[in-house]
């Protein structure tokens, strides 16, 4: 865009000195050079080269029509062809997103219980693996407890008041942050889940880890297969994830990915991504356009993989129409009386608690579009995308080729420069004929199969 404002800019100086030049020393009329001014300024407009450029993007999008990749930024059509690194998280993008309960290590308690008490804790938590821990334990009939308040935080867990205990869901560190203890058994138990492509969350009351709940979404075939074609297609890949080291380097290992940021926020995947940018690289982030926003929004193009976690559950539409926990939590405490879920029994400390908590917690915007969207097929897309770009890239080629040779030539010729060779200066209209057969040359050839 810049660079067409500067082009017409250059074209209309050139075509000012021309006729000038020819008012001056060649003692013509004020039409005559009109007549020049007009005929260098068709020949050194930069028209050719503004439509090529729209013609590519038309291209890629008409061969996409059969596709459902949606793109919301017409210039990243273009912009594509010069990314040269793809950053992508782990969790929705290379996985099923289908989050199932691995393991269960209690320790002083029964695997029942200690389901229970994450599941309480996650109830009403967004992220993936807090469904998933309180689907099972619905599915298998626990009691739930009801929590006073809860807080999720992004990356680490999720941690509630229950009974007036603080329960803890989440990460190792966050909960050695927070200065609760772990046993060394439980410890090197979380090393070996997460050695085997398993995530270890750990759960504590009070100050003690009371045991691990081990969750799993396993990576899809097709994305190996499809992050290995990139790789041919002589793209960098790097895996940015808020998942722990072991994990994401099991992930790597299993994708052959080498380059692989573990714990990550969002806020790191940007600075990542960011770092990057600061070595000369153009990135892409494939990411989920709720959690990893930041981080797409620093990338020089984002890509939304519809996550998998939000994919309309068709197959079972009245399976489960209403669980029958929640009827039993909204039952008071004598089975009468319904007590209201809405307004939690929170002390005015709790309450403050929470609420300084969750002010930090309030980053994300929800209304963030990426610049394109990948199709229910997730990242094998790309790679389809990829081709399209890269076949259009050939002819953008030919036509920015043919777009200056006319700028050369018939510039020279309409300025009259070959007047030295005793030939005619070209007359304006001419050279309006020759670009109207060059635009139409250009859209046909950029068109056609
Ligand atoms: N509600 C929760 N309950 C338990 N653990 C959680 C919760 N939310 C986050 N975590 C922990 O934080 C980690 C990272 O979560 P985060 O959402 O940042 O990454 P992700 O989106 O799952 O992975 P990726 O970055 O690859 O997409 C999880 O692996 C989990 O250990
Ligand atoms: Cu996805």
């Amino acid at each position: 865009m810049f660079s067409s404002f500067f082009h017409f800019i250059a074209s209309v100086v050139l075509a000012a000195g021309a006729a000038g030049y020819w008012y001056i020393a060649g003692g013509i009329t004020i039409e005559a050079a009109s007549e020049i001014f007009l005929g260098v300024f068709l020949a050194a407009s930069p028209l050719p080269f503004i439509v090529s450029r729209l013609l590519i993007a038309l291209r890629i999008k008409r061969r996409l029509r059969d596709s459902a990749i949606v793109c919301s930024r017409v210039g990243a059509l273009t912009e594509l062809l010069h990314v040269d690194t793809i950053a992508f998280n782990r969790n929705g993008t290379l996985t099923e997103g289908n989050v199932f309960i691995s393991a269960l290590v209690p320790e002083g308690m029964t695997q029942g219980s200690l389901l229970a008490l994450a599941a309480s804790a996650e109830r009403e938590a967004a992220h993936p693996y807090a469904h998933a821990l309180y689907d099972t334990a619905v599915q298998r009939g626990l009691h739930l407890q009801r929590h006073s308040a809860a807080r999720e935080t992004e990356s680490f867990g999720v941690e509630a008041l229950i009974a007036r205990t603080p329960v803890r869901v989440g990460k190792k560190e966050w909960l050695q942050e927070e200065n609760i203890e772990i046993s060394a058994a439980l410890l090197t138990r979380a090393d070996q889940l997460a050695t085997s492509g398993q995530t270890p969350l750990f759960v504590s009351s009070s100050k003690y880890a009371r045991g691990i709940i081990a969750v799993r979404d396993d990576i899809r075939a097709e994305v190996r297969r499809a992050l290995q074609s990139l790789k041919e297609r002589g793209l960098s890949l790097i895996l940015l994830t808020g998942e722990t080291k072991r994990l994401a380097n099991a992930t790597g290992k299993e994708l052959k990915i080498s380059e692989v940021r573990s714990d990550l926020t969002d806020a790191d995947k940007a600075r990542e991504i960011r770092l990057l940018q600061s070595r000369g690289s153009v990135v892409a982030m494939v990411g989920d356009p709720m959690s990893d926003q930041a981080a797409m929004r620093a990338a020089d193009i984002s890509i939304g993989c519809p996550s998998s976690y939000e994919k309309p559950v068709t197959d079972a539409p009245d399976e489960t129409p209403h669980d029958p926990l929640h009827e039993e939590l909204l039952r008071g405490p004598n089975g009468d009386e319904s007590a209201s879920e809405i307004e939690p029994l929170m002390s005015p400390e709790d309450a403050a608690y929470f609420e300084a908590q969750a002010l930090r917690n309030q980053g994300h915007s929800t209304n963030f579009t990426p610049d394109i969207t990948l199709d229910s097929e997730g990242l094998p897309s790309l790679v389809t995308l990829w081709d399209t770009c890269n076949a259009a890239r050939a002819r953008a080629k030919q036509n920015r080729l043919l777009s200056t040779l006319f700028l050369l030539t018939f510039t020279l010729a309409s300025a009259g420069v070959f007047t030295a060779l005793d030939a005619a200066i070209l007359p304006y209209s001419f050279v309006g004929g020759a670009l109207v057969l060059l635009l139409i040359f250009l859209i046909v050839n950029a068109l056609r199969k």
